[in-house]
């Protein structure tokens, strides 16, 4: 196996003393440091691996036991889907199925260690946007970045579920990038996890207890134009990095060979949290170019403007099926 040209997804920790109770100067001073960890890592590949007592390993573990359970279990299960061309099957949340009527529908499967889990999400979800608001520096308010996240009208959760596979599947996932502001993701340590850097797809580490933090389109874009409007920092935008998960067959993989060929005799399960801005957020913020923005979104021409969001709640109407 080849070595990537430098650290895939570094492992950070986001303790809730420093990042949820305000203790003052000390705290500050760490969140400086932090916060420039976290938005270089998301500079240089636009992942890493976060470890907090916010999401305690036990409850990780769990909810992803309840995530198989979910999936695996008989065909009636509500909500089951089979992806069209992947071979897995998936349920996606959102906020409305926390509400008491859907929730009801949804027993005994979406059991109380998932609610624990998706609500640790949304508190670990603030913490990693205040580490980059802090670590950004171009923000007059770094709490900005997280506040426009507080309400947590557009996030959602889907648990993965990948059936046992041979030594001529290739992707169980295929190669995309996540489409909002941020992914926290956690694994059962089944391997396949992969980045596209420099042509090559590196294998994401995993540690036990950790999750995989990456960055969105939607963000990594208003990063962009942040920055390139910002005059004193030219600071680099959080990328959007391409993923997936390999099999044997995968194309131009640096994952060992053996280790994807085991990775197949296994079940594998993932949840993925998305973190996406409240309904009132500006997308292209003040300063920034709007210009910017539709090119990005009409896939770099200025003319078609039609179906442009300009807002969080129009992207959420807008939003693509993956
Ligand atoms: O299952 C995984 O490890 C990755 C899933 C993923 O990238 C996604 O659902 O967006
Ligand atoms: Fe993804």
């Amino acid at each position: 196996m080849e070595s990537s040209p430098f650290e895939v997804a570094p492992l950070i920790t986001l303790s809730s003393e420093v990042w949820l109770v305000d203790s003052g100067k000390s705290s500050h001073q760490q969140q400086q440091e932090i916060g420039k960890e976290v938005v270089s890592a998301l500079q240089r590949s636009g992942f890493l691996l976060i470890q907090s007592d916010i999401m305690p390993r036990e409850l990780q573990n769990q909810a992803l036991q309840d995530a198989t359970s979910w999936l695996t279990g008989s065909s009636s299960n509500p909500l089951v889907t089979t992806h069209p061309t992947d071979p897995k099957s998936y349920v996606m949340l959102d906020a409305k199925h926390k509400q008491d009527d859907e929730l009801a529908l949804l027993q005994p499967y979406f059991t109380p260690a998932l609610m624990e889990y998706w609500n640790a999400c949304e508190k670990l979800k603030m913490c990693v946007l205040r580490a980059i608001g802090v670590g950004l520096q171009v923000l007059e308010n770094p709490e900005d970045l997280s506040a426009w996240h507080s309400q947590s009208e557009h996030s959602a959760m889907r648990l993965l579920y990948y059936p046992p596979a041979t030594a001529t599947t290739g992707n169980r996932c295929k190669a995309h990038s996540d489409y909002g502001s941020c992914t926290l993701l956690s694994t059962d340590g089944v391997s396949g996890l992969e980045i596209l850097l420099d042509g090559k797809w590196w294998p994401v580490p995993h540690v036990p207890g950790a999750m995989v933090v990456n960055i969105g389109s939607l963000l990594s874009e208003w990063t962009t134009t942040t920055s390139a409007h910002d005059d004193k920092n030219n600071v680099p935008p959080l990328l959007a990095t391409l993923h997936r998960v390999a099999g044997p067959a995968s194309e131009n993989s640096a994952s060992d060979p053996s280790v994807l060929r085991q990775a197949m005799a296994q079940g594998r399960t993932s949840i993925a949290f998305f973190a996406d801005p409240d309904n009132d957020t500006p997308l292209a913020q003040k300063g920034t170019s709007i210009e910017d923005y539709i090119a990005w979104r009409s896939g770099g021409s200025h003319e078609d403007r039609s179906g442009i969001a300009f807002t969080a709640a129009e992207q959420d109407l807008m939003r693509p099926e993956k």
